[in-house]
């Protein structure tokens, strides 16, 4: 049997009465119509349930990863659902703020963050900043110094936990460019340092073991290396992080939300910790609520060797295959649940030979051109890393829920790609 695993779409998806795919209610082949390709189409449903999940495992305090995917009505949806945001950049701070969510229900991280940056959340006020090296220390405290402003901030360190993923997204070894060391004593300097200093007020301890991780049993060896300095310190906040792993195609199990949280908070059951544990889910609140629709423009067939399928978006909107390798199924939306009997490389319209969305794809043997064709599970890491490359115009985004979808994102027009192009 080689129909879609139906798992892999999102939670609403369903074969309307004409035989084609449906989320949220919507006719995929009508919002294509309507929207043109590319098109994300997400399960507004689906993102909220997700929502509720994580608040549910983790209580008040966990904060959705905005870099998974972010826009106003995605910050204005977390927040709804109870979520705090994680922001890292003053670009994710900027459009969270200026959806409304209140500044005390953000958190800011990066390895990097600008005098700027730190400027900025300190004078809104957001919630948390995780303090990442003691360069941005210095700069806490040259801005103290100007305005007595003293944020409350956990600091982020690396417990030297090498979790199983791709090692681009691997975060909590010892050889990483984030977080203060925990085995060589600089997350215990860093502790020192911020408790004597007016220019920071030290709520708890970060970390982040990585991303697109499967095994729960990676968390539990973290918590298990900072569990006996976490209780000495009697700190308040304990943030495991994010990194929850989701399935992307056949055959693949990830935990549910629920499940890395349990695992999460037995864990530190057995360590002793007494903080608040709390983490910041991107991709398991948001992978799973979307899929891309393409339309399929060219099919070449080269016997013996292989059949390219091209459709109309490619790496400018989904770059994780190219930057990680990483696997996709493919449904088409005229037959969702047809026997995929045939193996085809699904590239895009970029001029480069690497512009593979899915290598080993199957098809329906009467897959043709003008077909719409879907890539499940992209609701994660695909708008927000998109890009311009060939000047492309980055897709649209529609919210689909109880039969209507709305456009949160618009596709991008000509004149878009000269806004910034001040001649
Ligand atoms: C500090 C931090 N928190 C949360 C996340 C979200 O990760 P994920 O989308 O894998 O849940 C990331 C990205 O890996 C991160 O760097
Ligand atoms: N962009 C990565 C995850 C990065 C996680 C961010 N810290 C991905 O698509 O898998």
């Amino acid at each position: 049997m080689t129909a879609l695993p139906w798992g892999l779409l999102p939670d609403s998806a369903e074969v309307g009465p004409d035989g084609a795919l449906r989320i949220g209610g919507c006719s995929l082949a009508d919002l294509a119509a309507q929207h043109g390709t590319p098109l994300f189409v997400y399960d507004e449903d689906h993102l909220r349930a997700r929502c509720r999940e994580a608040v549910a495992a983790f209580g008040d305090g966990v904060a959705y990863a905005t870099k998974a995917f972010l826009c106003r009505a995605m910050a204005r949806l977390a927040h709804e659902e109870g979520m705090h945001l994680d922001v890292a950049t003053l670009g994710e701070m900027h459009v969270a703020l200026s959806a409304g969510v209140p500044p005390e229900r953000l958190v800011l991280h990066g390895n990097n963050k600008s005098s700027l940056e730190l400027s900025a959340a300190r004078q809104a006020g957001v919630g948390r900043i995780v303090v990442d090296s003691d360069d941005e220390l210095d700069r806490l405290e040259r801005l103290h110094a100007a305005d007595e402003l003293r944020p409350r901030v956990l600091l982020r360190v690396t417990p030297g936990v090498e979790a199983h993923t791709h090692e681009f997204v691997r975060t909590g070894q010892d050889d990483s460019k984030f977080g203060f060391t925990l085995s060589t004593g600089a997350a215990a300097d860093a502790v020192a340092r911020c408790r004597g200093s007016a220019a920071v007020d030290l709520v708890g301890i970060h970390f982040h073991i990585g991303s697109q991780v499967f095994v729960a049993d990676f968390f539990r060896q973290a918590v298990e290396v900072v569990a006996p300095w976490v209780n000495d310190l009697g700190l308040p906040e304990l943030s495991v992080g994010g990194g929850a792993g989701v399935a992307y195609v056949a055959g693949e199990a990830a935990p549910t939300i629920a499940e890395w949280g349990e695992a999460v908070r037995a864990a530190c059951r057995e360590a002793g910790i007494t903080a608040r544990v709390t983490a910041e889910p991107g991709r398991a609140i948001v992978a799973g609520a979307a899929v891309t629709v393409y339309t399929v423009g060219t099919v070449k067939r080269l016997p013996g060797i292989r059949t390219y399928v091209a459709v109309d978006g490619g790496m400018s909107d989904n770059p994780r295959p190219v930057l990680y390798g990483s696997g996709y199924e493919t449904v088409l939306v005229r037959a969702p649940r047809a026997d995929r009997t045939h193996h085809v490389t699904v590239v895009g319209k970029h001029c480069e030979s690497g512009d593979l969305l899915v290598r080993d794809a199957l098809v329906p043997e009467d897959l043709a051109v003008d077909d719409l064709l879907v890539t499940p599970v992209t609701g994660a890491y695909g708008h927000s890393m998109g890009s311009n490359y060939n000047k492309v115009l980055r897709p649209a985004v529609v919210f689909a829920s109880g039969g209507r979808a709305r456009v949160v994102v618009r596709r991008e027009t000509p004149d878009d790609l000269l806004a910034t192009d001040v001649g």
